[in-house]
């Protein structure tokens, strides 16, 4: 299995906002292996969770329009009807959220969700019982029989987390998307969640689709790294040549920005300024620049340039300036 599980191409969403469509994305082309953990960063806004939420088919069509193409192994995802959707969705593709509290059912019992997720899919499945248990006990839950009986506002947020990894996973899907999935949790918690996402993927060969704003995580889980901004790709690179090369302004000003990296004493770098509104965006322009007060405006005219430039093999960055722009240590 060498060929593309994901293959996003040309993908535009757009949001039907008092009756008028705004873009929230623009022309995003991702790709994902068998196998491979693909990470999703850019601030708040820049469109990530609305991704995610195309190729889950969660979007409410009356009100967005998706274009472009998202296959998953090789099946054309747009334009599937609701209940296209509701065949692969849990099945092929397995979601994990950023606060299970909202996702799970507050009046239904740990074990019969997650017996749920199994046979909404599968109405003959046998032995569901023993397959709900071995959910529980492979998300890394010790006491399974009492876990199985309790509601979900019984738990910590770290075992409630774990329960959605466990519906996420209960039919082995191909893809697991993770939008922002240990945010919430302190950083112990934290830690071994994400553990725990790592040796599912690693045991199921699963490819990942991890949203998250933590560069740690990303260069602790991923093995390719998309940059977002304002709707668009910026930049695109496997993670050390994003860690150690990165071209576009913006991923710059994220990992200066980026708490794990400042020394104790030295301040946070702070990005000035906020992502556009959604009417805002023009996609024609590099959106981001006017926010990197250190940019010269020469450089700036000259990165007019709506394509991804090929920086090396794997690596791409939007804006013909950035090609061969190395970063000086201290911005
Ligand atoms: N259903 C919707 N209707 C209108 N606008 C929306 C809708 N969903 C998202 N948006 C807008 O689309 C843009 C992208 O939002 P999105 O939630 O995808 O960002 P994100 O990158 O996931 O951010 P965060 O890190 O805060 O989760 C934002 O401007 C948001 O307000
Ligand atoms: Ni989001």
């Amino acid at each position: 299995m060498d060929g593309k599980l994901l293959e996003a191409k040309n993908v535009s969403v757009d949001f039907r906002i008092d009756g008028q469509y705004q873009t929230a994305i623009h022309k995003l082309n991702i790709s994902i292996k068998h196998g491979e953990v693909v990470a999703l960063v850019g601030e708040s806004g820049s469109g990530k969770s609305t991704f995610a939420m195309s190729v889950m088919g969660l979007h409410n069509s009356d009100q967005t329009r998706v274009t472009g193409s998202i296959k998953l192994n090789d099946n054309e995802l747009i334009g599937l009807s609701e209940r296209q959707f509701d065949a692969y969705r849990g099945v092929s593709v397995g979601m994990i959220f950023q606060d299970p509290l909202s996702s799970l059912n507050p009046l239904m019992k740990i074990g019969d969700q997650i017996a749920e997720a199994i046979t909404v899919h599968d109405k003959q499945s046998k032995k569901v019982k023993q397959r709900v248990q071995k959910l529980i006990s492979d998300v890394g839950i010790v006491d399974v029989q009492r876990v199985s009986q309790q509601y979900p506002h019984e738990l910590s947020g770290g075992m409630r987390q774990r329960v959605m990894i466990a519906i996420a996973l209960a039919n082995e899907p191909d893809l697991i998307i993770a939008d922002e999935p240990t945010t919430a949790l302190d950083a112990t918690i934290q830690a071994q969640i994400l553990d725990l996402i790592k040796e599912i993927q690693q045991k199921k060969n699963a490819g990942i689709l991890l949203i998250t704003h933590d560069l740690g995580v990303v260069a602790e889980m991923a093995d390719t790294v998309t940059v977002m901004y304002a709707g668009q790709i910026v930049e695109q690179a496997r993670v050390s040549d994003l860690f150690n090369h990165p071209k576009h302004p913006y991923t710059r000003s994220l990992l200066r920005a980026d708490p794990s990296e400042v020394n104790s004493g030295d301040e946070l770098y702070a990005i000035p300024g906020t992502v556009p509104a959604l009417k805002d965006m023009d996609h024609s322009k590099d959106l981001f620049l006017k926010r990197v007060p250190w940019l010269d405006k020469a450089e700036v005219e000259a990165t007019v340039d709506e394509k991804l430039q090929k920086v090396s093999d794997g690596h791409y960055v939007r804006g013909n300036a950035w090609q061969n722009f190395e970063f000086l240590e201290d911005l």
